[in-house]
C-alpha cells in the first residue's frame, strides 16, 4: 500500500476515505479541503485514533456563488438558450423566462452558505424565508430572512435551494411528498449534497410538469452513473455542472492554505500557526494543547491508572466514575475528563489510546465519567470519585 509511508493525507471530495484505507495506513491526520466530509469513514477514524479536519471557510463565497448562478440561469433558460444558438437555432419565443424579482426564495440551512446565498438574491428583489433548527427567528430576521417551518415553506416558495450536509434528517428532504406540497412551477436547487433532494421524486414531478425546473450540481452518485439519474441530467428542464461548486481558483487556494496551516499547528513547529478550528472527531484536543493545561492533564491521566489499578473489577460498567476541580484555574475543565478515561483504559486494551478515539472505547466498555466544578474552594484541585455499591474512593491531585 502506497499509503503506509504517509502520516497526513489531504483530501477533496473525490477521494474516498474508506475504513480500509485508514486501517492500511499509519495515518496520523486527514485533511479535508473543503467542507463536506461524507467521504471520510469518520468513524473508522475516530476508532483508529485519526484526526479529521475540515476547511469551511475557503469555499463557501464559491459555492454561493455558483447556487446565485444557476438560480439566475435557471430563471432565464440561459443554458437551453445558449446550447439552442450554438446549433444553429434563434428560439427567442421557447427561451421566455420569468423574472426574479418579487419571487419567494426557500433557503434550507442558513449556514455560511445559505445566509450569503439569501444576502445576493435580496438584490435581485427576492423575498427570502428560511428554514434552519439551529438558527433562531430573530437572527434569522437579522438577515430579512422569515424563518418558517418546513410545512409553511412548500407552499409558498417558487424556488428552493438546500444548503445543509447530507446526514439522515436531511436525506430525501425533497421527496415526493413535499413535491406534491409546492406550488406547481416550483423550481429545486442543489450545490449541497446528492441525496438531499430525490433524484426520482424530482424526476417524476418535472416530467407531469409540477416542477418547473430544476438546477444541480451534485448527485446521489458522483460521476452519476445510473439511466435515471441520467434521464433526469437530460431532461430539457434541468441544468447541471459536475459538482463545480468550490471549483474557483480563489477557493482552492484558500482551502488548501487552511488545511495546510492546520498541519503547521499541529505540528507545534510554527509559533504563527496555531488554529485548528477545522477539528471534526475530537472536541478535548485543543484544550489538550494548551501548555497551561499539560499539568492537570496528566494528574488526570494519573488519577484514571491509579484507580483502575485499586479497582478489582474487569469491566467499569458497574462502576460510577466522577470528577470534580475545585479553584478558579480549574473551572470549566470537562475536558479533563477524557485523560481520566485514557488512565482508566491504559492496560486494558491493546488499541492505541489518544485524545481521539478513547471516548469510543469508553462508551463500549461501559465507562462514563462525569464531571462537576466545585466552585466553593479557592485550592486549585482535581478529585476523582469512584465506586460501586460495595466500595467509594476519592482520590485527589494538585
Ligand atoms: O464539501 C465541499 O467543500 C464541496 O462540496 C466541494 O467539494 P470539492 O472540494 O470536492 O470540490
Amino acid at each position: 500500500y502506497a499509503i503506509l509511508k504517509y502520516d497526513g493525507l489531504v483530501v477533496r471530495s473525490d477521494t474516498k476515505v474508506t475504513a480500509e484505507v485508514l486501517q492500511a495506513s499509519n495515518l496520523q491526520v486527514v485533511g479535508r479541503a473543503g467542507t463536506g466530509v461524507d467521504n471520510i469513514d469518520l468513524t473508522a477514524a475516530t476508532r483508529k485514533g485519526v484526526l479529521v479536519l475540515n476547511a469551511p471557510g475557503g469555499n463557501f463565497i464559491s459555492a454561493c456563488e455558483l447556487t446565485c448562478s444557476l438560480i439566475s440561469a435557471l430563471s432565464r433558460n440561459v443554458p437551453q438558450g445558449c446550447q439552442s444558438l450554438k446549433e444553429g437555432k434563434w428560439d427567442r419565443k421557447l427561451y421566455t423566462g420569468t423574472e426574479l424579482y418579487g419571487k419567494t426564495l426557500a433557503v434550507l440551512g442558513l449556514g455560511r452558505i445559505g445566509r450569503e446565498v439569501a444576502l445576493r438574491m435580496q438584490a435581485f428583489g427576492m423575498k427570502v424565508i428560511g428554514f434552519d433548527p439551529m438558527v433562531s427567528v430573530e437572527d434569522a430576521a437579522k438577515l430579512n430572512i422569515a424563518s418558517l417551518g418546513l410545512e409553511d415553506i412548500w407552499p409558498l416558495a417558487d424556488y428552493i435551494t438546500v444548503h445543509t450536509p447530507l446526514i439522515p434528517q436531511t436525506k430525501n428532504l425533497i421527496n415526493a411528498e413535499v413535491l406534491k406540497k409546492c406550488k406547481k412551477g416550483v423550481r429545486v436547487v442543489n450545490v449541497a449534497r446528492g441525496g438531499i433532494v430525490d433524484e426520482n421524486a424530482l424526476l417524476d414531478s418535472l416530467k407531469c410538469g409540477h416542477c418547473g425546473g430544476a438546477a444541480l450540481d451534485v448527485f446521489c452518485e458522483e460521476p452519476p452513473k445510473s439511466e435515471q439519474t441520467f434521464e433526469l441530467i437530460k431532461h430539457p428542464k434541468v441544468i447541471v455542472t459536475p459538482h463545480l461548486g468550490a471549483s474557483t481558483k480563489e477557493a482552492q487556494i484558500r482551502v488548501a492554505v487552511e488545511i495546510a496551516e492546520q498541519f503547521i499547528a499541529l505540528a507545534n513547529t510554527n509559533p504563527q500557526y496555531t488554529s485548528i478550528q477545522g477539528v471534526l472527531n475530537a472536541p478535548a484536543l485543543a484544550a489538550s494543547r494548551n501548555p497551561e493545561n499539560t499539568s492537570w492533564i496528566s494528574l488526570a491521566r494519573s488519577l484514571g491508572k491509579i484507580s483502575s489499578q485499586l479497582l478489582q473489577t474487569s469491566t467499569f460498567s458497574s462502576t460510577a466514575f466522577s470528577l470534580v476541580t475545585q479553584g478558579a484555574e480549574l473551572k470549566n475543565k470537562q475536558f479533563l475528563t477524557t485523560p481520566v478515561q485514557i488512565g482508566l483504559l491504559s492496560g486494558r486494551t491493546s488499541n492505541g489510546l489518544n485524545f481521539i478515539n478513547v471516548n469510543t472505547y469508553a462508551s463500549e466498555g461501559g465507562l462514563k465519567v462525569a464531571y462537576e466544578h466545585d466552585p466553593s474552594s479557592s485550592q486549585n484541585l482535581v478529585a476523582l470519585a469512584f465506586g460501586s455499591n460495595v466500595a467509594k474512593h476519592v482520590l485527589t491531585g494538585k
